[in-house]
């Protein structure tokens, strides 16, 4: 493989892809990137975990190999780019990777590395599983009745940052292109205005919705709600929402009652109809696919945490949604995630949190949700016993009280430990 500065792996052998199914060899090799800010101390804790619950589950027969690949500040240090080639070219043939997060600038500087290499790989669900684990702080009463799953599209959206500042040459020349040649007269200030482009598309659409469908389908769960602000962006998230529907009805046409068919059936046959015949696919253990305004979606989560269940939803709502639910079950310190491309096989796995640059080289933070990002990597494995043994440590550290900052500010009774210490007592507890 022709690398510009990374050395081959050592030892290892890849993983392969067939028909979207991984050949998983004993030896993986499994590219890391450390990440920036407190990347390097979660990161730690989080490869002695995983290894301890592989060595324990497979009694040494399986191991990772990990293999360090380069982007952010360790890769700018070291070789000038943010993002070398050699590390896409690593995740490409290796197919699973996992990161610490990296800094993106705020208005200025370079663009988001997380979402280059989500753009790069195509890597278009954001999996984002929401659940309680018993013992943690939550600012709700009943965190325990959170248990969603966050399907956010990754590649599209106003997130794609399609954009140009303002009095650059080119915004002028978009700002006159829309108002002499698309006749846009809604530019408020257009002479000091920047402008982002939102691209929102059918397949793209179709695809995200299809993974949270199969998603729901292979997990039994009960409803998939596709969230969106279709009133306002009609052709954008309007569209989201009508194409998820048409989506579902057309390829899952026997599993799945969604809300337009309630709403046809209620027009021509009226409500008693169109309730019995939600009744009925319920009792037949169909899948609802529904929809829901995104700002009342918000409240809702908190008020009736109970009607939602798989979430199928825009980039940038994903990225809202996801840190507020976290929030509910107890902070984005215990938040995992995944990019996944269920097609191609690619998959890197992050935490849903960012650098937390105040605590870097601290080993202070909360290391639970790279650790849980390993999991669900674990899992994509197929490498369950390592994934179960994982969790069941993660339940009893936390029910001990055994905790990290974040968690130990708002518990009577914790021991507050370190970042390398909590993973010690995960390891201890397995
Ligand atoms: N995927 C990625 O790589 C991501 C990268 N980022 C990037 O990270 C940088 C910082 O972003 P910022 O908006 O400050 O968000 P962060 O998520 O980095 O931090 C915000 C706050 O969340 C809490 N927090 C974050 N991580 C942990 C943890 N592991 N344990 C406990 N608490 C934690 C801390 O709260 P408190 O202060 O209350 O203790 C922290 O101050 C930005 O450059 C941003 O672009 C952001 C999100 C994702
Ligand atoms: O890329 C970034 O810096 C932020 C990304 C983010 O917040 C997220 O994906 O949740
Ligand atoms: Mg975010």
């Amino acid at each position: 493989m022709p690398f510009k500065h990374l050395e081959a792996p050592v030892k290892g052998e890849p993983i392969t892809v067939q028909n979207g199914v991984l050949n998983v060899p004993d030896q993986p090799i499994i590219p890391f990137i450390e990440g920036d800010g407190t990347g390097p101390d979660i990161w730690a804790a989080t490869k002695s975990v995983l290894d301890e619950a592989v060595k324990k589950a497979y009694n040494g027969k399986r191991e990772i190999a990990w293999y360090e690949v380069y982007a952010g500040e360790k890769a700018y240090n070291g070789w000038g780019e943010w993002l070398p080639e050699d590390t896409l070219t690593a995740i490409r043939k290796y197919l699973v990777a996992i990161k610490g997060p990296l800094t993106t600038p705020v208005g200025g500087g370079i663009r988001s590395l997380n979402v280059a290499l989500r753009q790069e790989l195509d890597l278009y669900v954001c999996l984002r599983p929401v659940r309680y684990f018993e013992g943690v702080p939550s600012p709700v009463k009943h965190p325990e009745k959170v248990d969603m799953v966050i399907f956010r599209e990754n590649s599209e959206d106003i997130y794609a940052g399609i954009e140009w500042e303002y009095g650059s040459k080119e915004v002028k020349k978009v700002i006159d292109f829309l108002q002499n040649e698309m006749g846009v007269k809604k530019i408020r200030f257009p002479e000091t205005a920047g402008i982002g482009i939102k691209p929102v598309s059918k397949e793209g659409t179709e695809r995200l919705v299809k993974a949270a469908i199969e998603y729901a389908l292979q997990h039994n769960r009960s409803s998939v709600t596709l969230v969106h602000k279709g009133n306002i962006m009609k052709f954008t998230e309007g569209a989201f929402k009508n194409w998820g529907y048409e989506v579902a009805e057309r390829d899952y046409a026997d599993q799945v009652f969604t809300w337009a068919q309630y709403d046809r059936i209620k027009e021509e046959y009226g409500i008693d109809a169109a309730n019995d015949a939600q009744a009925k696919a319920e009792a037949e253990g169909k899948l609802i696919v529904k929809d829901v305004i995104a700002d009342a979606f918000l409240q809702q989560i908190l008020t009736r945490p109970t009607e939602y269940d798989v979430i199928a939803t825009l980039n940038l709502n994903g990225d809202y949604i996801s840190d507020a639910l976290a929030a509910q079950v107890g902070g984005i310190g215990i938040a995992p995630g995944a990019n996944i491309n269920y097609i191609t096989g690619h998959a890197i796995f992050e935490a849903t949190h960012g650098t937390a640059p105040k605590y870097a080289g601290m080993d202070k933070v909360n290391p639970g949700s790279l650790i849980l990002s390993g999991v669900l990597m674990l899992e994509h494995l197929g490498w369950r016993e390592a994934a179960e043994l994982i969790y069941k440590a993660m339940g009893n550290t936390i029910s001990n009280k055994t905790v990290t900052y974040d968690f130990a500010r708002l518990m009577d009774g914790a021991t507050q430990v370190k970042c390398s210490e909590f993973a010690d007592h995960l390891i201890s507890n397995m």
